[in-house]
């Protein structure tokens, strides 16, 4: 079966999911994506992104059988972001991770063809224009996401108080209460990012995504990537699945430009 077949790292996929659907019908600002340095242009009309997290607005932290979400409160705008590309100011819902099954590879989007260990994703909605996050998900400018590369290297002291609830959140559909983190903690002090037009890249896979990657990874220690690969996709009692590689594959760039904040 199609689904099956060994992508050009000869990985079979151990959850046929993240292999289809490979393309959507259509689909003209698919991610995630490879960012060629050199291709990326510098844009300097492109405002400094400003980020403010109320770490009090911290919910829960759920396995949802795709990755581990931690789930913010978003009745109100009291976790935000502005600035950047972006005209409306928008809030902060979840943050998840994507990562693999060794050091080699696991972040959805690469940086002249490299991959990281891991990458997170900050999802905020425009709750300026759109009454609901899953109106949002449908619109062009519905969604914000920041990605963050996780690169091996020291121990992440913020990245721990997540790690050591990870056992709590071992199956999927488990969740674990969580109540204060700032995810800010989680995000490089280095102004610079890149941003393109693009999509979720789980299903539904909608066209509604604005990236914002920033150039700068965090570093995490061994242990801390191996406490994410001892997550299961699958529910208790089922036959234990291991939780990595849940990526998706890079989608084709066709007429975009990745715009740089930085020279
Ligand atoms: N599932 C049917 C109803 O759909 C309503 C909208 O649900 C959207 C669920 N998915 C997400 O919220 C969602 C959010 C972020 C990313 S990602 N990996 O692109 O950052 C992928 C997916
Ligand atoms: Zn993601």
């Amino acid at each position: 079966p199609p689904e099956l077949v060994p992508d050009s790292l000869h990985r079979l996929p151990v959850h046929p999911l993240w292999q289809s659907p490979l393309t959507i019908p259509g689909g003209t600002r698919q991610s995630p994506i490879n960012i060629q340095w050199r291709d990326s242009v510098y844009d300097p009309f492109l405002k400094p992104l400003k980020i403010s997290y109320d770490p009090t607005t911290c919910l829960h932290i759920w396995n949802n059988g795709y990755s581990f979400l931690v789930e913010f409160d978003d009745s109100a705008d009291r976790s935000i972001i502005v600035g950047g590309p972006l005209e409306n100011q928008y809030r902060l819902k979840q943050f998840h991770f994507h990562w693999g099954a060794i050091n080699e590879w696991g972040s959805e989007h690469t940086v002249d063809s490299k991959f990281y260990p891991a990458e997170l994703h900050l999802v905020h909605w425009n709750a300026v224009v759109y009454p609901t996050f899953e109106e949002a998900v449908m619109e062009g400018n519905g969604l914000a996401v920041i990605g963050v590369f996780l690169k091996l290297g020291a121990h992440h002291e913020g990245l721990q108080t997540l790690v050591d609830a990870l056992p709590a959140v071992k199956h999927k559909d488990t969740v674990i209460e969580f109540d204060v983190f700032d995810p800010s903690c989680l995000i490089p002090s280095c102004p610079d990012y890149w941003t393109y037009a693009g999509s979720l890249t789980t299903p539904p896979l909608t066209e509604s995504v604005t990236w914002i990657i920033k150039k700068k990874p965090i570093e995490v220690d061994e242990n801390q990537l191996e406490a994410f690969r001892m997550l299961l996709f699958t529910s208790d009692g089922e036959e234990e699945k291991r939780m990595v590689d849940n990526f998706r594959p890079l989608q084709p760039l066709m007429n975009r430009t990745v715009r740089s904040s930085f020279q």
